[in-house]
């Protein structure tokens, strides 16, 4: 305590002193010094400022903290008014004094923030109280100025933790140990659509979804007891009585004495996030344009089936559809028409078929049928079903609409597998033989399949290869005029020979070349080939007539096959009027009014079209007369039992006849013997091809069969 801040001798009016001692002081007035020194000594020890004033205004009394604090010695202070020394703020000052004097009790003036000479800006309260002597008389008044930094913290702490409630996000709602809500915030009302008058005295039950059982709140309430929190995801219900899913975490909170004060629960509303998890979820176990289950969806399902089956001894059918020569609609019509009719097979197959069979997409044009079965024969209704999908045609984006059929390959659980891949993997080999075996059909698996997919598989590979280091040739069949024999034009066909696996029909490598999406490339060598070797012979003076070429469906069905055609021949020199095309019957079947259009671009370009394998589809007069084709070639398989078989004969005889009805060229393909080529020249047939006549050769061995041309 500074030495000028001592007030000596300063009786402080209205203070009594009875507990104090004065051991050493002996008269009156050295008691009394000495008990004012004790008493500044006791009031400079704190921290609060403490002062009086008279009655007048004037300072009596001020601790050293007051000192410190204003920047003033005692003797600046003692004796003198507000008005003297605190010019801006002695208003103030004196008018609280006399409200604490009107008052006659303790008022807490003011509270502000002010700038202490020695901590900085600090909170103070200050507080007034009227003093008097014993006789009632007012003596002045008290004034006490303290630091409530702390309590304004703690304040401001309180004030704060009320916002963060208030202003949270998720719901908060509290309760009583016995589960009565005793608060929430304004989230939980935005959340559940209650007020808050409605649910303060309520219990949680309010919300009840009924979604979860007796158990779950057992667990609920084992948790919480146990170890005085519980987190999880619960349904409950709205006011307007809407169920939503909410993430929950409620904590029990205890007193100082261990019992549970409250439980205080914090929930947010995740309804957008489930079904965020939902769509999430669909997309990754579904196929986006059909909605059906992917192939990682039916993988799980057959696993869960294969168990089930296990257990109580069942059996399983798997299905495997592929779309027949699907790829052509999507090179021919677009993407849009090919999902279009994706998307109908996919509904007819669900409709058409058991609910609990399983349909799945698995791939491009690839379905499959999941079923329990008691019999292999029950197989056969499944077939029915999905036949069924196949019989009426196909609206698409574009033109009109499409027929399609489906190969399909079959696997047994347990009989061809006991774990989804096996099955699947089996199924895919039954697939590809019923594909082998033209398509429009269904093969069961069998033990020998898994080893012809494996040759498959090698026979793939080395195709792949030939292509691309062009390990094919051509050999031409000559066709003859049946009445001179004369050779009236060739046919030609390709040929390969693999140097591991050697020479290899094109009666096996063309499909391979179709299902790796070879063959538009390979049928545009042979063309391009034939062309060159036709033109070169016409260069020598030689009458080959016409060159044949065997079209494929998916080169027909690529957009620019007549562009394509008319570019070889330009490149090649060869006259559009040399070149016939030999197309069969399926190929046009998918799309007729596109195939349609395509043949008569082609043979504007002076090109013949000749139908083969004719009598083998589904060939009718009123669907012949549409397309535009000069010539049909009887297939062989009806040549080759001629001229035995009565059947035959008739079908030989009616495809000739309907020939001439439509004013078509009739030539007849296979004949290898004498027999067969009187009774077709018998029957009206005038030109033939096949092995009496000259087996395919290389284009040097041709070349000594060709008449010369006339001038
Ligand atoms: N048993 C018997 N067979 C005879 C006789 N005369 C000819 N053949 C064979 O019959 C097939 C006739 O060709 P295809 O019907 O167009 O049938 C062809 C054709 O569909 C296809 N093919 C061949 N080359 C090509 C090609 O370059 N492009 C396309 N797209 N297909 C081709 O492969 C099929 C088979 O061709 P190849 O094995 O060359 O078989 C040829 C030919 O060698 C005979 O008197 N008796």
């Amino acid at each position: 305590m500074a030495a000028d801040a001592k007030i000596p001798g300063v009786k402080i009016p209205g203070v009594t002193t009875p507990y104090v001692t004065t051991p050493d002081a002996t008269t009156p007035d050295a008691i009394d010094a000495h008990r004012a020194e004790l008493l500044q000594s006791f009031l400079d020890a704190f921290t609060d400022h403490l002062w009086i004033k008279d009655v007048a205004g004037r300072y009596r009394f001020a601790n050293q903290a007051t000192l410190d604090s204003w920047g003033l010695s005692a003797g600046q202070l003692i004796g003198h008014t507000d008005e003297e020394l605190f010019a801006d703020n002695a208003q103030a000052f004196v008018k609280a004094d006399a409200k604490a004097i009107e008052l006659g009790a303790p008022l807490v003036v003011a509270e502000c923030i002010d700038r202490d000479l020695n901590k900085g800006l600090i909170w103070l309260e200050t507080l007034k109280a009227p003093m008097y002597a014993k006789d009632g008389q007012l003596l002045g008044v008290i004034g006490n100025t303290r630091d409530i930094a702390r309590y304004k913290a703690a304040e401001e702490q309180l004030m704060l933790t009320s916002k963060v409630f208030e202003n949270a996000i998720e719901g908060v709602m509290i309760t009583d140990p016995d589960g009565i809500i005793t608060d929430i915030n304004g989230a939980f009302e935005k959340i559940t659509g209650y007020q808050r008058s409605e649910v303060l005295g309520n219990t949680p039950k309010l919300l009840n979804s009924g979604r979860h059982g007796r158990e779950f709140f057992t667990n609920f309430w084992t948790e919480l007891e146990q170890r005085g929190h519980w987190s999880g995801e619960i349904w409950n219900r709205r006011k307007n009585g809407t169920l939503y899913a909410e993430q929950l975490s409620i904590s029990a909170v205890f007193g100082d004495d261990g019992a549970i004060r409250c439980y205080v629960a914090v929930f947010s509303d995740i309804s957008q996030l489930k079904q965020t998890e939902a769509e999430v979820l669909q997309l990754a176990w579904h196929d986006p344009l059909t909605r059906l289950p992917n192939r990682s969806k039916l993988s799980t399902i057959m696993q869960q089936q294969i168990k089930a089956a296990h257990h109580h001894h069942g059996r399983l059918a798997l299905l495997l559809i592929d779309v027949d020569l699907f790829k052509h609609i999507n090179d021919s019509l677009g993407h849009l028409s090919g999902d279009k009719v994706l998307l109908g097979l996919s509904e007819r197959l669900v409709s058409l078929l058991d609910p609990d069979v399983t349909v799945a997409r698995i791939g491009g044009d690839e379905f499959v049928v999941l079923a329990e079965i008691e019999h292999r024969r029950d197989v056969t209704n499944l077939l029915a079903g999905i036949q069924r999908a196949f019989d009426t045609s196909f609206d698409t984006e574009s033109r009109g609409s499409v027929n399609l059929s489906a190969s399909i390959g079959i696997a047994l659980y347990p009989d061809d597998g006991d774990d989804a891949d096996t099955l699947l993997k089996n199924a895919d080999a039954a697939m590809y033989r019923a594909k082998q075996q033209g398509r429009n059909c269904h093969a069961f698996y069998t033990e020998q399949m898994t080893q012809s997919s494996i040759q498959q598989l090698q026979l793939q590979t080395a195709l792949r290869n030939a292509v691309r280091q062009g390990g094919f040739y051509l050999q031409y069949q000559p066709k003859v005029d049946l009445s001179s024999g004369q050779v009236i034009g060739l046919e030609a066909l390709c040929r390969w020979s693999d140097p591991s696996l050697g020479p290899i029909s094109p009666a096996d490598f063309i499909p391979v070349a179709e299902s790796i999406g070879m063959m538009p490339e390979l049928g545009l060598w042979v063309l391009h080939e034939a062309c060159r070797q036709t033109k070169r012979w016409l260069d020598k003076g030689l009458a080959p007539g016409r060159v044949a070429v065997n079209v494929s469906g998916s080169q027909l069905a690529v957009g620019n096959f007549v562009e394509d055609v008319a570019a070889v021949l330009k490149r090649t020199g060869l006259p559009g009027s040399a070149l016939e095309l030999e197309i069969t019957e399926s190929m046009l079947l998918y799309s007729p009014e596109r195939a349609v259009e395509t043949l008569n671009k082609l043979r504007q370009m002076g090109i013949t079209l000749a139908l083969d394998d004719f009598g083998t589809g589904y060939s009718s007069l009123s669907y012949l007369r549409r397309l535009p084709i000069d010539t049909l070639k009887i297939d062989q398989s009806f040549v080759r039992e001629l001229p035995g078989a009565k059947d035959n004969c008739a079908i030989t005889l009616a495809i000739i006849a309907m020939g001439e009805a439509l004013g078509l060229k009739v030539i007849a393909e296979g004949v290898e013997t004498q027999a067969q080529a009187a009774l077709l020249r018998e029957l009206g047939c005038t030109e033939a091809q096949g092995y009496l006549f000259s087996k395919p050769l290389l284009a040097s061995e041709v070349a000594l069969l060709l008449p010369a041309a006339t001038a």
